[in-house]
């Protein structure tokens, strides 16, 4: 029986029933044993996390900074297994794993910084003689629960501000995911972290999630997942009054003008669509494309789709994993059919492939002649599924592209300063890109959507503040 990686409680390593963690390229691999916690003890670290909280809010920058730049460099230093250790257990290929535990140690690194360069405002007072201080504080403990598609670079962007800015954290990682976020936590704490500053309770988020949505001791919770779950997030959050912070889907748009370079075009929507196994909330899964281009552009895309190689995450060569797991796959596969039976055309793959080991494969689907009113164009189908929606003009493209119940990413292809500059302007997007996927972004600016896809504050860069801080103003009379 391989080492069981345990639950971190108030500084100690628990014990908990063993779950296995299985690699979607080769489901008779199992990547190592994780242990689920109870809804026992998940109270026990949200008090370990409160206990925890006036000693490491008022702890010196110094300390804060030391910590989280130890765990960058030793995130770094360990880049190759640990990005191994995330495309086994999630199937993002071995480039793409490495890539995302390089940004996790980018964000450890930058909000390190942060630490040192939080700065508050002194303004006078409308009264003669007062002095006015506007200064951020830590809010106190917050929940951090995420997803299984950046088994790494989501913990790390909610784990690092929260830590940086004086808050405790109680963290509940995506139950399919374990190793990633075990991996971190092991680097934090190692790095210095006194006890119950970081707690790690794993398991199912109807058992573990749940318990911490019930909790009133949580100040704050932050939350990347699906939108079903994001408004019980909202509804328990509002009932105990605390903060929150949504990142949930999107159904992002990538639009394609006639004057766009075309090989520019074709690799953006490759790219943004299909890589990651398209289980990204910024993927490009609808392609709005103009008329003139849209047989060359068409047919393009599909011969770069037939290029691609869909196998094992870790074998060389391979450029799209496998999807997460069975149930995700069953989720891909039935929008394929709701897009056939709608009326869409399927142009290139939409089938389960075999490969050496079993694994959950499916080649990548392309559909032309979608509408924006198909399901498959206003669902996010969360995989290696994009449709091509077929328009006049830029101003039809943009009204295509904006209708829509997400909000998070919008792109753009186009060589007309003019339309790139009025799409950024016009988007209804948090993000908007031009030339370039819709999907990949900085980790050193914020990142967020509007509509449905997000709630509250921006994560990420300095705007992270503003959700892990709570403003204080003191009025001085000397
Ligand atoms: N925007 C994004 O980045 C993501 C969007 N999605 C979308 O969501 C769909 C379903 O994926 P899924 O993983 O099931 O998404 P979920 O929203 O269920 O999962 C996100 C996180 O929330 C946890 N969770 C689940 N139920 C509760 C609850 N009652 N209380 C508190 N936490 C809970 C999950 O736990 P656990 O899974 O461990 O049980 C996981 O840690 C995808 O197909 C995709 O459309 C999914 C992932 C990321
Ligand atoms: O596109 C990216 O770089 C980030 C995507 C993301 O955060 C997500 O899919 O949850």
């Amino acid at each position: 029986m391989p080492e069981l990686h345990k639950n971190l409680i108030a500084g100690e390593w628990v014990d908990g029933e063993a779950i296995p963690n299985i690699n979607p390229s080769n489901t008779n691999d199992i990547v190592g044993q994780y242990a689920r916690a109870t809804s026992d003890d998940v109270k026990r670290a949200i008090a370990a996390a409160k206990a925890a909280f006036p000693a490491w809010s008022r702890s010196g920058p110094l300390e804060r900074h030391g910590i989280l730049r130890k765990a960058s460099d030793e995130i770094l230093a360990r880049k190759d297994e640990l990005g191994r250790l995330l495309s086994q257990e999630e199937g993002k290929t071995l480039a793409e794993g490495i890539g995302e535990t390089i940004r996790a140690a980018q964000i450890f690194d930058f909000f390190a910084g942060e630490v040192l360069r939080l700065a508050g405002e002194t303004l006078p007072s409308v009264r003669p003689g007062i002095t006015v201080d506007v200064t951020r504080e830590g809010v106190g403990v917050v929940g951090v629960i995420t997803p299984w598609n950046f088994p790494i670079a989501i913990p790390a962007w909610k784990i690092a501000p929260a830590l940086a800015y004086g808050n405790t954290v109680v963290f509940k990682p995506a139950d399919l995911v374990p190793g990633s976020s075990w991996a971190i936590v092991d680097i934090l704490n190692r790095a210095g972290l006194p006890k119950g500053v970081l707690n790690l309770v794993m398991g199912k988020g109807s058992v573990v999630g749940q318990a911490m949505l019930d909790s009133p001791d949580l100040a704050a919770i932050t939350f990347t997942g699906s939108t079903a779950t994001g408004k019980r997030v909202a509804a328990a959050s509002i009932e105990h009054n605390r903060k929150f912070q949504l990142e949930m889907g999107g159904k992002n748009p990538m639009v394609v003008l006639d004057d766009a370079d075309l090989a520019t075009a074709v690799e953006a929507c490759a790219n943004g669509a299909f890589f990651s196994t398209g289980q990204r909330c910024t993927a490009s899964s609808r392609l709005v494309v103009t008329e003139g281009i849209h047989d060359k552009f068409v047919g393009a895309l599909t011969d770069r789709l037939k290029s691609l190689v869909v196998d094992d995450a870790l074998k060389a060569g391979t450029h799209i994993g496998p999807v997460v797991d069975g149930n995700q796959l069953a989720q891909d596969e039935s929008y394929i059919d709701i897009g056939r039976k709608e009326g869409a055309r399927l142009v290139f793959g939409g089938e389960r492939l075999n490969r050496e080991t079993p694994g959950f494969y499916l080649q990548p689907a392309l559909f032309t002649e979608a509408t924006n009113e198909m399901r498959i164009s206003r669902e996010e189908i969360f995989g290696p599924v994009a449709s091509v929606i077929r328009v006049k003009n830029y101003d039809e493209a943009l009204a295509v592209a904006n209708d829509t119940p997400f909000g998070l990413s919008s792109g753009i292809c186009t060589s007309s300063l003019k339309h790139a500059h009025h799409f950024k302007r016009n988007a209804e997007a948090g993000m908007v890109m031009v030339n370039l996927p819709t999907a990949g972004v900085d980790f050193h600016v914020p990142f967020g959507g509007r509509k449905g896809s997000s709630y509250g504050p921006r994560e990420q860069g300095r705007y992270a503040a503003e959700f892990y801080t709570m403003v204080k103003t003191a009025y001085t009379l000397p």
